[in-house]
């Protein structure tokens, strides 16, 4: 990098979403003479509220889009920078930002995120989500449509599947079963019912975020675009935002232009073999659907032989982390999916530099009952514990690894219900040895234990349980089940008394 006037913070921050912000409030609240910065790319940042511990490992909070100012006027000692960061010097410990300006660090901690890992990066017909931009183009989108197709078996898909309406939607699925990701094929089972059935009139309430549509004040906005413009690209594709989070599309309306509720076909087992737009491709045999004489703007072809066409793909296929403008010129650790190695104290392999969220990826031995998944309650977790750990090194003091690693917990909404997901919720890595439980009520719940040796290492709660704080315990205190069999699921015992 070439010498310029540049300002030295002791700790730099890079990203203002969730991870970025709650690393930056941490490290501000307990380092308060410390000069802290957090330079962002987006307008906003995006700041946890209502927080509040279920039980040992369980969490659930609010998340508001907010100003930055916000944060600034809390902790004195924090600047905001709003532009993007191009690149980084870890050797003169320096980040050049899309403005031209440079930022030295005494320790820095990556918290960029990710960015959908798109079917096709430049094709205008395919929509991924991931920010307040992509959402909105997606409604917009989706108010002229009468046909989407949506490619992937995750979160997002498992979102839109259930609330988009006044449209058809195709689900291209890669497996046997929905929401492989989250779910076994005996709970996708027990929620494919609800994509038949009308959406409850009044849908649970939300306790979430909602989405503020304010402009940005004139300063963000003003860097935030000047840095769209010195990479000459539009809006969505190139700076994005921080990512959704729960309860995103509450505040949005997903309808299509069709008077019709709505309507899912689920294509099992496959994936997409071509995308086009020209209808001469298509041969007779294909397709299944209405409208199937009408041209489309856009046609996909599935590996199950068959071909539709639609108004655009939502391709919700994945995240990618946003490591790029950082890795390029050091010699950090990448793991397979892209995201940059941390150690247990949250530290890449290079000097002084930190990474946490959707860019990471947790390389320390991790314990049995614990996998990373790109999910907010991780953002959340490993933010807080990277600000502990750079302010424990800063001053030379011993931290180890937080508790919220020892087991892996997320609670969610999916088609309606509660979802609360323990450990090896789906028995991931376990050998074939595990034994399962399951206890199902129609339309109710569903829930299944996961048991190793006779201890339980995982569990998936669909519906009002009020089995988590019960299960969470049996799971980290590894007690031998094996004495109450299949008791254990008895709906006539009341479980919590028993192990009282
Ligand atoms: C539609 C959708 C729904 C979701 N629903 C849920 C859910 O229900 N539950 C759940 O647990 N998780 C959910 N997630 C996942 C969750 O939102 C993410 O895991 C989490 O927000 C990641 O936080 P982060 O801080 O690591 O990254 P992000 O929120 O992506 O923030 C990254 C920040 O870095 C900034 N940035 C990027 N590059 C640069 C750069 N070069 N220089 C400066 N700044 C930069 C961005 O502007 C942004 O502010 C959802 C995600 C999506 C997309
Ligand atoms: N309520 C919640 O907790 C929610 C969480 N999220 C989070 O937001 C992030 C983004 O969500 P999403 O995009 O749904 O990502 P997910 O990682 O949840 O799901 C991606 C899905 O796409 C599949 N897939 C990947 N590549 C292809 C391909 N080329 N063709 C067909 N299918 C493919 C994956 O299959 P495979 O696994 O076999 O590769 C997987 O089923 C994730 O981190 C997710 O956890 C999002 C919404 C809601």
């Amino acid at each position: 990098m070439e010498e310029k006037e540049v300002k030295t913070f002791q700790f730099v921050v890079v990203g203002g979403g969730i991870a970025g912000v709650t690393c930056v409030e941490q490290l501000s609240s307990q380092t308060p003479c410390a000069d802290v910065a957090l330079i962002t790319a987006g307008p906003h940042i995006k700041a946890v509220t209502n927080y509040r511990q279920m039980s040992r490992t369980l969490e659930e909070f609010d998340v508001e889009e907010q100003p930055s100012s916000i944060l600034q006027e809390k902790f004195p000692n924090l600047s905001v920078i709003h532009s993007a960061v191009r690149s980084l010097d870890t050797k003169s410990h320096r980040v050049q930002t899309a403005d031209g300006r440079y930022f030295g660090y005494n320790k820095l901690c990556i918290c960029s995120g990710g960015r959908p890992k798109l079917l096709s990066q430049d094709n205008p017909h395919v929509l991924g989500i991931r920010d307040t931009d992509s959402a909105q183009e997606f409604q917009k989108r989706l108010s002229n449509a009468r046909r989407i197709v949506v490619v992937g078996n995750g979160g997002i898909a498992l979102e839109l599947v259930y609330e988009v309406e006044g449209c058809d939607v195709i689900w291209a699925v890669k497996d046997k079963s929905i929401g492989n990701t989250f779910f076994d094929a005996g709970a996708a089972q027990f929620l494919i019912p609800s994509l038949e059935a009308d959406k409850p009139a009044a849908a649970a309430p939300c306790k979430r975020l909602r989405y503020t549509t304010e402009e940005p004040t004139p300063e963000a906005a003003q860097t935030f675009t000047a840095d769209r413009h010195s990479r000459g690209g539009s809006s969505a594709s190139t700076e994005s935002g921080s990512a959704l989070g729960p309860d995103w599309h509450q505040g949005i309306i997903l309808k299509g232009s069709e008077q019709v509720t709505r309507r899912v076909s689920v294509e099992y087992q496959c994936e997409v073999e071509n995308i086009f737009t020209s209808k001469d491709h298509l041969t007779s045999s294909q397709g299944t659907h209405r409208h199937e004489n009408e041209s489309w703007p856009v046609y996909i072809q599935l590996t199950n032989g068959k071909t539709f066409g639609c108004d655009f793909i939502v391709s919700a296929t994945g995240v990618v982390p946003n490591s790029e403008p950082f890795i390029n010129g050091n010699t950090f650790a990448v793991a397979e999916d892209g995201g940059l190695c941390v150690d247990d104290h949250m530290l890449t392999s290079e000097p002084d530099v930190y990474a946490a969220g959707d860019v990471c990826t947790a390389c320390w031995e991790h314990s049995p009952l614990w996998q990373q998944m790109r999910l907010w309650t991780q953002a959340r977790q490993m933010g807080w514990y990277a600000g502990r750990c750079m302010a424990a090194h800063a001053s030379t003091q011993p931290i180890e690894l937080d508790f919220c690693f020892e087991l892996f917990s997320h609670v969610t909404r999916f088609f309606n219900y509660k979802v609360v997901l323990l450990g090896k919720f789906n028995g991931q890595g376990l050998e074939r040895d595990h034994e399962l439980l399951v206890r199902c009520t129609k339309g109710h719940e569903y829930v299944k234990v996961i048991l190793s040796r006779g201890r339980m290492v995982g569990a998936v709660l669909i519906g009002e349980t009020d089995l988590e704080e019960t299960f969470e315990n049996l799971i980290l205190n590894q007690m031998d089940l094996t004495p109450y069999g299949e008791d254990l699921l008895n709906p006539n015992i009341d479980i919590e008394d028993y192990f009282d």
